[in-house]
């Protein structure tokens, strides 16, 4: 490598624990894992089912908190805000966008971008705000409502919602879900737009090795531990390593 100066992690998390339930019941759903999210990059988080991926974006975005271990965002420890704090940093440092696009049904797509900022009363940048605009193809869209838009359109919506206020770091959980291959393949490249257009952060969990072949990195989770990472990944390349996953899960 010839990187010469550190790379600044947007989010981070070190020897992470989630433990759920207690008891006979109790599943160890992060054992243990440390893991830096570099700022300007996309990082894909893949795994089996339940090997841990939406607890560890939940964790490291703090909509949970860690059995124990840290969680941080930028410079700030996540376990040492209260729940004010932590609201505030969820909705100023922060962005989103789930398998469900989450829209506003009686709010226009212009209004439903700028929503969470104007929620906060926060003015935004008009100019970085216009800019997304145009990245996410909605120019001609502005003035309708979800239930007009197809669910392609509805999910690009809530991708400029997620960047609109410049946050530090946007965390996608299955975003591609509930679209259609085509679809899907939009919403992943106006990801990875933002992100090397942009200069913006993005961590996305997903089971499709397709949409991490997106990302410029992925790292990969079994049982609640990081077992992998792969640079500049490739469809094909994370299709076998998760077969690796499957053969190594496989009873003999
Ligand atoms: N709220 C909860 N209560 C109890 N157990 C939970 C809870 N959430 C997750 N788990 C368990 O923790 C483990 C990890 O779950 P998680 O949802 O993080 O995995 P995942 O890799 O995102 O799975 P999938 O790809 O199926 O969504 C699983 O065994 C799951 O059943």
């Amino acid at each position: 490598m010839t990187t010469t100066t550190a790379t600044r992690d947007a989010a981070r998390v070190t020897d992470a624990v989630k433990v759920y339930g207690s008891g006979d019941t109790a599943v160890r759903a992060l054992d243990g894992v440390s893991v830096g999210f570099p700022a300007g990059r996309f990082t894909a988080i893949m795994g089996p089912s339940g090997s841990g991926k939406s607890t560890l974006m939940h964790c490291a975005a703090g909509l949970d908190t860690l059995t124990s271990g840290t969680a941080r965002i930028g410079g700030t420890e996540l376990g040492s805000l209260d729940d004010r704090r932590l609201t505030l940093l969820r909705r100023d440092r922060i962005g989103f966008v789930f398998q469900a696009f989450n829209l506003v049904p009686t709010l226009t797509v212009a209004e439903n971008i700028t929503l969470p900022m104007d929620l906060a009363g926060i003015k935004g940048s008009r100019d970085w705000i216009d800019a997304l605009v145009d990245v996410v193809g909605l120019r001609d869209r502005l003035h309708h409502r979800p239930a007009e838009l197809s669910g392609g359109q509805q999910q690009r919506v809530a991708v400029a919602r997620a960047f609109a206020g410049q946050p530090e770091v946007v965390f996608a959980d299955e975003p591609t879900g509930n679209l259609d291959s085509r679809s899907g393949e939009e919403v992943l490249n106006l990801l990875g737009r933002a992100v090397r257009q942009m200069d913006r952060t993005v961590v996305m969990v997903t089971h499709d090795p397709v949409a991490a072949a997106h990302a410029d990195e992925v790292v990969f989770l079994a049982d609640g531990r990081l077992v992998d990472r792969m640079e500049s990944p490739t469809a094909d390349r994370v299709l076998d390593r998760m077969k690796a996953f499957d053969a190594k899960g496989a009873p003999s």
